[in-house]
């Protein structure tokens, strides 16, 4: 188990993680996600002993990452897969490795055959692809056969066939009721392989729950219902019946209405008394992805400025707000959304409290140019 306990770096004036404290479980793949330079890496980098925490600390196993004896067995990981001697073979360099921590050589082929590098063992690494370096790394995180094992990216440049490969082996990993880590920017392939998630937004914890509670956490099911597009009349009487029923009814760009509060039964028990025949009744579910943008909108330190909110609805007035009650209220006219603390596009906020939306974080400056890395013990 990996437990983190007020974890805080500061590099300077930057605050890059802020009191961070979550138990990453055996037996499960846990997903780490954030925005850029919400302080993934650096998390990362603490769990390994590669960065001091200013405050707090990290442990595996109940031992810092620096007192764990012969910590190649114990913990595996892929940071960086280009941080290979580019002049060595595969092979070579994953039998330094194993050499420094005491591995069998019989372990390096293993390893090579489990990422499918076998081929191509005795070529220079400086000739790899993206995809084969990942892989090259990811057969260094396996050497020591280790419990816990964090992985920084690991489908980075990887094909389909490749990203397939990962989601198995993590999910093999976790079933073999190891400690998997995973951080990952692509949320459909987090959603199929991650069990587990923490979510961090500028270096703070946002959220720490299973991914089924994740989503149901941050979003808003509804189900669209849609009525002969000839019979306006019909559509009429279903929002007046539904939204006296209790549900919130919005309408569509596309002539459906989009309905929440209500369960689908119900939305076909009242068009059915109401006389209205319907051409469409589905649920809408939302994906990770939705989710996910909808938790870390408040959390975001680069957007694009070119307009990407372009084909999203704006949500009613106190859409999201506690006392909100649904949507078809009288007099219900879009109004522009709540006040987030950030510029750029606006996705509605989850049903539930967004801590951006009532605390803005103390907001570390933000720096894309990551030049001023070189400093203190940045021991890559
Ligand atoms: N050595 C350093 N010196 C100064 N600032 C740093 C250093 N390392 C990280 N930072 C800053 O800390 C913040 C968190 O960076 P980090 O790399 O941990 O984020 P991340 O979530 O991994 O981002 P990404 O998803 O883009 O990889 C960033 O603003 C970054 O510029």
């Amino acid at each position: 188990m990996i437990e983190a306990v007020g974890l805080t770096k500061r590099y300077g004036a930057k605050t890059a993680v802020h009191n961070l404290s979550f138990q990453v479980r055996p037996g499960a793949v846990t997903g780490f996600l954030g925005p850029n330079g919400s302080g993934k890496s650096t998390t990362m980098r603490m769990m390994l002993g590669l960065d001091r925490p200013t405050s707090g600390h990290v442990t595996i196993g109940g031992h810092a990452f620096r007192s764990l004896p012969n910590a190649p067995r114990q913990v595996g990981a892929l940071l960086d897969a280009k941080a290979v001697h580019g002049g060595r073979s595969a092979r070579n360099h994953l039998l330094c490795l194993a050499q420094l921590a005491g591995i069998p050589a019989a372990r390096v082929d293993e390893v090579l055959g489990v990422v499918g590098l076998q081929d191509v063992a005795k070529k220079r690494s400086n000739g790899f692809s993206l995809g084969m370096g990942q892989r090259l790394g990811i057969a260094a995180a396996l050497l020591g056969d280790p419990q816990v094992l964090l992985f920084d990216e690991p489908v980075n440049g990887l094909d389909p066939e490749g990203i397939l490969w990962v989601r198995n082996l993590m999910k093999q990993l976790a079933s073999e009721g190891r400690t998997v880590f995973v951080s990952s920017h692509l949320m459909s392939e987090m959603a199929l392989t991650a069990d587990h998630l923490i979510v961090i937004g500028r270096g703070q914890l946002l959220s720490d729950m299973s991914i089924k509670d994740f989503i149901s956490a941050n979003s808003a099911d509804f189900a669209r219902v849609r009525t002969p597009a000839d019979r306006p009349e019909e559509r009429e009487k279903l929002t007046a019946s539904l939204t006296k029923a209790g549900g919130g009814v919005m309408p569509e760009p596309d002539g459906a209405l989009r309905v929440t509060g209500l369960p689908l039964s119900r939305i076909s028990d009242l068009a059915h008394a109401s006389d209205v025949r319907l051409w469409e009744l589905s649920p809408h579910q939302a994906s990770l992805e939705e989710a996910y943008m909808r938790m870390t909108q408040g959390a975001v330190d680069y957007r694009s400025t070119t307009d990407a909110k372009e084909g999203l609805q704006l949500p009613p007035p106190g859409y999201g707000q506690p006392g909100f009650e649904g949507y078809g209220q009288p007099g219900h006219a879009p109004q522009p959304p709540p006040e987030v603390p950030q510029q750029g596009w606006y996705a509605p906020p989850p049903p539930g409290q967004n801590p951006y939306a009532v605390t803005p974080a103390p907001a570390p400056t933000a720096t894309p140019d990551r030049t001023e890395r070189k400093t203190s013990e940045d021991s890559r």
